[in-house]
């Protein structure tokens, strides 16, 4: 079978069997014209060359398929155009390019485009409408002569017909699908085709289907394969990128990776970090600590001052205290002071599953420390690489790396200038081996800051955000006992982004407020909708406690009232201490018992014993808590003197009912006392809840105007 092609439309093998027999014996039906015929087509038809419409019009999709020889080719044109194919190379003032153009294709291919000649315009002016027919059925079913023994010079063409040069060729202008056909040994196609319909009878008037049929099974295969291909390339791709991150993997192993730095003696876990910038001056409310560590400074500075006097520095400092407080400020800022190299590891990074990998990441520190001396090592978690040394599953060479870690402090003189410092949350679970001296034997205590130390860090962060002058640090610091350094960052951190939420300009005690109030009870429940009623009871329950609190002789003064939903709870009254308490008196002790007790008591005197409700439980549990350690604890109970009960569960029954009924005279004390305040008080209970009510919050100075009596300003 012979394929034709143009070189500007795609490429698609064409059945010509018909053709011949079509030009031979043109049918007398009227097809009509295809309209779509491209501009480019018509370009050279003049409007006077159109010829009637009942002339006989061909179509090729009309033509079945069959093989088309090259010498059949000239037949077929010369029986259509008698004479053309002499008279093509006269040259004539109607083709001039066409001609030159067609000689380059035979040329270069090694055969006629036979279809673009029939396109030339001379021939249109001769036998326009057949030919207007042929070329439009072209358009879309361009096709490929394939010219296969034509003796010229262009022996080197017919090279360049060989499969993949053929298919370059052809590359940019047929589609992938067609490539492929294009590639398949066609004749062998067609053979197999043939035969396949002589041995099956196919009979001649259903060939045509079943060729059709054949091709566009052929198609979908192609698509098929095609597809498979894509989703094979996909694959790989994936394996690849798979194959990548396990090679990364194994790299990042710890195993792997620190066999490869203790080859090159570069461990990436022993570089000095440079803390110039961090000095005393910016840990604040750890005075005390910071004493105590300023003599390490002098000595890193100027070690030969010791060594001259003989005096022996420790070789290793703990630091003690809770998570968050400045333990690793504090040592940065002693090597910042002295300006030494600061070399930083986590006792979890020396705790390895592997055997000796712990041990030499010790030693690769300390070789590498020792080399810069003076320097500071300094080790965070210390409990995690030098907690007792126990046999575990999970840490099968934990033995190992503390006796490493023992074998290296001991390793090194006292006066060589490397000061080593741990800090643990956990000092009672070191090993006694490690805080003997000689090893860790100074130990510095760094507890949760005082009422000034909070007011001092709290300033200190604020200095670095914009706040309104209106703020006082001191009542945040009051308001936020038991609260870490970093705790306290995270305060002023978390109001600064209040504000800019809100679109303020600057920070205000609402914002500090409220990042307190998250912090300790949790978010704002904004979305939660409580009905009236509810809400009635929360204002009448809070404002209870808030009589009790603002009546009480003892108690502290009130920070805050509010019925906002927060974390588990429906409302609150916060009070604040004027300072850190050391110590508690009797009276300060059932002062708070009486105000928590307000909040039932409230519920019970406005809606009757009926409708108290659960939201007192919490009330109830602190109140107890604070009988229990009176009596038991702190020696408060006339009937049981001052005695200490630790194990009441160990006590005897009689001891133990005595307890009970200490405990519960006094709550009962308590409870009565509350009820008498809010009798008294009435008027300003029912004030203060309303004022809640509409105000939702109310601080301090706001609560003492309403219990006043006077109006509070719209806001
Ligand atoms: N006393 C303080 N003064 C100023 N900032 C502090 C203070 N304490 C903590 N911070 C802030 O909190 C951050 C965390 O503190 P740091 O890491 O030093 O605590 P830590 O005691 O080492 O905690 P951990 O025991 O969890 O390691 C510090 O970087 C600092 O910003
Ligand atoms: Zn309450």
């Amino acid at each position: 079978m012979f394929s034709l092609s143009t070189t500007v439309q795609p490429q698609v093998t064409v059945p010509l069997s018909h053709l011949i027999n079509a030009f031979h014996s043109p049918k007398n039906t009227f097809i009509s014209v295809n309209a779509s015929v491209s501009q480019n087509q018509h370009r050279d038809v003049a409007p006077e060359h159109e010829v009637p419409s009942n002339e006989p019009a061909l179509n090729l999709r009309d033509l079945g398929l069959s093989e088309l020889k090259i010498g059949q080719i000239h037949q077929l044109v010369e029986n259509l155009l008698p004479g053309f194919c002499k008279s093509k190379n006269v040259s004539s003032h109607w083709h001039t390019s066409h001609v030159s153009a067609q000689s380059f294709f035979e040329n270069k291919y090694g055969y006629l485009d036979i279809f673009s000649t029939l396109r030339s315009s001379c021939l249109y002016r001769q036998h326009p409408k057949t030919l207007q027919n042929i070329c439009s059925d072209l358009q879309y079913w361009p096709v490929f002569i394939q010219c296969r023994g034509f003796k010229t010079l262009k022996s080197r063409t017919r090279r360049l017909q060989s499969t993949s040069e053929r298919l370059a060729e052809t590359q940019n202008i047929a589609p992938s699908f067609v490539k492929g056909f294009l590639l398949r040994d066609r004749g062998s196609d067609v053979e197999s085709l043939d035969k396949l319909m002589k041995t099956k009878n196919i009979p001649e008037a259903h060939q045509d289907a079943f060729k059709t049929g054949f091709a566009e099974g052929f198609l979908k295969a192609q698509a098929l394969t095609q597809k498979t291909n894509d989703s094979l390339r996909r694959t790989r791709l994936i394996l690849f990128v798979l194959l990548l991150f396990g090679i990364y993997g194994l790299l990042k192993n710890p195993f792997l990776s620190v066999r490869f730095r203790t080859t090159t003696g570069l461990d990436s876990a022993v570089d000095p970090v440079q803390m110039k910038n961090v000095t005393f001056e910016h840990v604040k409310g750890v005075e005390e600590a910071k004493q105590e560590l300023q003599e390490v400074v002098e000595f890193l500075k100027n070690p030969q001052k010791f060594t001259v006097l003989g005096g022996k520095l420790p070789k290793g400092i703990l630091l003690v205290g809770p998570p968050g407080t400045g333990k690793t400020l504090l040592a940065r800022a002693v090597a910042g002071e002295a300006d030494v190299p600061f070399y930083y590891a986590s006792g979890s990074e020396f705790d390895e599953m592997f055997v000796g990998v712990g041990a030499s990441r010790i030693r690769n520190l300390f070789r590498e420390a020792k080399a810069n001396s003076p320097c500071v090592i300094f080790i965070d978690e210390l409990d995690s690489v030098g907690g007792k040394r126990i046999e575990s599953p999970m840490h099968p060479y934990s033995r190992q790396t503390i006796n490493q870690l023992l074998a290296e402090m001991d390793g090194f003189k006292p006066n060589e200038g490397v000061i080593i410092i741990g800090a643990t949350n956990f000092p009672e679970a070191l090993d006694n081996a490690l805080i003997r001296p000689g090893r860790f034997d100074m130990q510095v205590t760094v507890p949760r800051p005082d009422v000034r130390g909070r007011t001092e860090i709290l300033k200190w962060y604020l200095n670095k955000i914009k706040f309104d002058q209106s703020v006082d640090p001191e009542i945040i610091a009051r308001g936020t006992v038991g609260f870490s350094g970093a705790e306290l960052e995270n305060l002023v951190n978390q109001a600064a982004l209040k504000a800019a939420v809100d679109g303020k300009e600057m920070v205000t005690m609402k914002e500090l407020e409220f990042s307190k109030d998250k912090i300790l009870m949790g978010p704002e429940r904004r979305s939660v909708e409580i009905d009236n009623k509810n809400k009635t009871i929360t204002a009448y329950h809070e404002s209870g406690h808030a009589i009790i609190a603002y009546y009480t002789k003892d108690a502290m003064p009130i920070n805050k009232a509010t019925i906002m939903p927060r974390g588990p709870t429906l409302g609150h009254v916060s009070l604040l201490p004027e300072n850190d308490r050391w110590n508690e008196t009797r009276a300060q002790l059932l002062a708070q018992m009486d105000v928590s007790m307000g909040g039932r008591v409230a519920e019970e005197l406005i809606f009757g014993t009926d409708h108290i409700t659960t939201g007192a439980s919490s009330d109830f549990d602190n109140a107890t808590k604070i009988a229990k350690r009176m009596v038991t604890k702190f020696g408060m109970s006339e009937k049981l003197g001052v005695m200490t009960y630790s194990d009441t569960g160990k006590l005897s029954p009689e001891t133990q009912s005595a307890i009970e009924q200490e405990i519960r005279i006094l709550l009962r004390d308590s409870y009565e006392r509350a009820k008498h305040i809010l009798k008294t008080h009435a008027k300003e209970h029912k004030n203060l809840a309303e004022a809640l009510l509409t105000y939702e919050t109310l601080d301090a100075k706001e609560i003492q105007i309403v219990l006043e009596g006077k109006k509070l300003e719209v806001r």
